[in-house]
């Protein structure tokens, strides 16, 4: 059958199917492809009978796409370099897309290059279910799962001679990351010789997803169980991240089969690895490291099954944290380790902060209130050259603009009525060796801003009623929660000023868009804790989810206040979501929304999505599942006006 004849005929199977809604093989998979063809018609507007070419989207796009997954690429390369030196031969290429679906590592044979491209079997290549129909990567990035889609499973005429595998990856917080894909341009017709392909792909993407996660532990110790005592220590494949206390931060995909779930498939009634197996936690640290036999057995509770269980020591800490100037992403800082797990946006930010913390850059940090920048500063103020100076925290918001000027800058004896009789040290002198945080810096006056400017340029203080200026060494950085750039354009910051702060943005997500939600909840609480401020309290399940589930407007201040409401209300040192403020029980989290409605939520969540994907209104519309011209009007219809200074992308 020639290739025209063969397209004609699938787009007259796919009309066949609109019409009778039924997928016409009897396949595995047969299911599945239904509900995506239906996606493709119902959802997206698809017409079988206009194909599409692959697209491959610009050099700088698929950049801002691994630059978002740089730590992951890195781990995975090996497993991709391994995948392709197994299946080269057979014709195949190996395709690693991000969680969109943009193809961001590739490997392939040179010899075809243009057929490749052409196909989109290559690096670029944007394989979403919206735009590409079903496929292997868009589909299983819809359906969370893995498959083969063989040939005439695609929805679109132009696919119909490829074979495409494809397995999920997820991050250790059970969100998709990445999609492992193997696919060529010709096969046999059979759907059976892609088995292999199947649990191929499968075996690639574990193995990669498990290198990442223990990649992201390393500085934790992991346990690692399996059914078999011989293999625990090579292929254990579940995963378990444990603190010293034998709770759970984190788990992947495998491990979390073992974890009882609630209805809503949330991880329920365990955090700790005492409550999973029959065992107590002398049981766990008594693996021994570094010996013969480091495998020791338990029985899940559950399902009473028998599993072996070895310890993954955690890294070695450097000896020195302090002194070099040159940090890494990869090295470990603890004051900032501490502030998240696995969070995309707070790992830029601390990897960032980590480069920069030895260095006299200004830093402005943004974020809503309460969501930890002061926390931030002054942690990379403690981990820096400057931790043996003061940290001295100014809210510029909260002085009365008659009294900034004299706190900020000083004064000298006399210079004004009222004033102290030997004068005044300004908070900026105060700073000198260490660092000044400004806080709420939006809410500066602008004659102030004028001679802020002057001591970050020339180095020196004048203080109220001084004749001569003092020299000043002290860092800055600055916060707030008022969009600067905007401030900036209708002349109410003065943006000389704006670019001397800025010599580095550090950006907090609001605890809602967290990934590592649980991580902070946990590590709030043992703060709280430590500094005496509550007991000693266990959180139950049922009150994790309830926290889980809410979109905590006032951030991790509204987290410490629930926490430390909780434990004065609650019994037996426990807190269940009785012993929750009402308010946490109330409203659900607005965070993962499928259309913004019309209510006040609806408004935030799209600003936080435009906020997240810096107004990019085709990120946004992919990321809602609709049009560029539905976000238009949604803008319209919430009164939202696109930045100019972001220019139309
Ligand atoms: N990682 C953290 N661990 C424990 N507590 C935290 C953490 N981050 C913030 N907090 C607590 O949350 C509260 C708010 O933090 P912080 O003052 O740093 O927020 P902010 O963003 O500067 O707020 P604002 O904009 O209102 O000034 C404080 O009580 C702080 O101790």
């Amino acid at each position: 059958m020639t290739h025209q004849l063969a397209q004609s005929r699938h787009i007259h199977s796919i009309l066949n199917f609109a019409a009778k809604d039924s997928y016409p093989a009897l396949t595995p998979n047969a299911e599945l492809i239904g509900r995506s063809w239906k996606r493709c018609i119902e959802d997206y507007g698809m017409d079988p009978s206009r194909p599409r070419s692959a697209r491959i989207v610009t050099q700088q796009t698929l950049r801002e796409h691994q630059d978002s997954v740089d730590e992951f690429l890195n781990v995975a390369r090996a497993g991709v370099d391994q995948l392709y030196g197994i299946i080269a031969g057979l014709g195949y290429v190996v395709l690693l897309t991000d969680h969109r679906g943009i193809t961001v590592q590739y490997l392939g044979d040179r010899r075809y290059d243009r057929r490749l491209r052409k196909a989109g079997l290559y690096l670029g290549a944007d394989w979403n279910e919206q735009y590409a129909g079903t496929c292997a990567v868009g589909t299983c990035i819809q359906e969370q799962q893995a498959l083969t889609c063989h040939r005439v499973d695609h929805f679109d005429a132009t696919h119909i001679s490829l074979t495409c595998t494809s397995a999920p990856i997820r991050d250790p917080s059970g969100d998709l990351l990445a999609v492992l894909d193997i696919s060529a341009l010709d096969s046999p017709n059979a759907r059976e010789s892609q088995t292999f392909a199947l649990h191929l792909t499968q075996l690639y993407a574990r193995l990669i997803e498990d290198a990442y996660f223990l990649r992201r532990y390393r500085n934790q110790t992991v346990l690692r169980c399996g059914v078999s005592r011989e293999f625990v220590q090579v292929n254990g494949q579940y995963l378990f991240a444990i603190d010293e206390g034998g709770r759970i931060e984190a788990v992947n995909t495998a491990g979390r089969s073992l974890m009882p779930k609630n209805a809503a498939g949330l991880i329920d009634g365990v955090s700790g690895m005492t409550e999973l197996f029959e065992c107590d936690l002398r049981d766990i640290w008594s693996i021994p490291y570094d010996h013969d036999d480091q495998v020791k057995a338990f029985r899940h509770y559950a399902n009473k099954d028998t599993l072996f269980a070895t310890l993954i020591k955690p890294k070695a800490k450097p000896a020195d944290y302090s002194g070099s100037v040159k940090a890494s992403n990869d090295e470990r800082v603890p004051e900032l380790d501490q502030l998240a797990a696995d969070d995309p946006v707070m790992r830029r930010t601390l990897s960032l902060a980590k480069r920069l913390r030895n260095r006299d850059v200004g830093l402005l940090i943004l974020g809503e209130t309460g969501t930890g920048k002061e926390v931030l500063a002054k942690a990379i103020h403690q981990s820096g050259s400057r931790a043996s100076g003061a940290f001295i925290a100014v809210n510029c918001a909260a002085i009365p603009e008659s009294l900034i000027e004299s706190e900020l800058f000083g004064y000298v004896a006399g210079a004004f009525t009222g004033a102290r009789a030997k004068g005044m040290r300004g908070l900026i002198q105060q700073a000198e060796g260490g660092t000044l945080f400004l806080d709420e810096i939006g809410d500066m006056p602008l004659h102030l801003q004028t001679r802020l400017l002057r001591v970050l340029a020339e180095g020196e203080v004048l203080p109220v009623g001084a004749e001569a200026p003092i020299r000043v060494n002290c860092r800055f950085m600055a916060a707030t929660h008022q969009n600067l750039e905007q401030l900036v354009q209708s002349g109410a910051f003065r943006s000389d000023l704006y670019y001397r702060l800025n010599g580095a943005t550090l950006k907090l997500p609001s605890l809602c868009q967290r990934a590592d939600r649980q991580h902070v909840i946990n590590s709030v609480l043992r703060k709280l804790i430590k500094q005496g401020q509550v007991e000693d309290v266990h959180i139950r399940a049922d009150a994790m989810s309830a926290m889980l589930a809410y979109h905590w407007p006032g951030n991790i201040r509204e987290l410490v206040n629930a926490l430390a409401f909780a434990e004065a209300t609650c019994d037996n040192h426990e807190i269940t979501a009785e012993d929750l403020p009402e308010a946490c029980l109330k409203q659900k989290s607005v965070a993962v929304p499928t259309e913004p409605s019309e209510s006040p939520d609806g408004r935030r969540c799209l600003l936080l999505a435009l906020e997240t994907y810096r107004w990019n209104i085709t990120e946004v519309a992919r990321r809602f599942d609709v049009s560029r011209p539905t976000i238009y009007r949604w803008l319209q219809h919430h009164d939202i006006e696109q930045p100019r200074f972001l220019g139309k992308r």
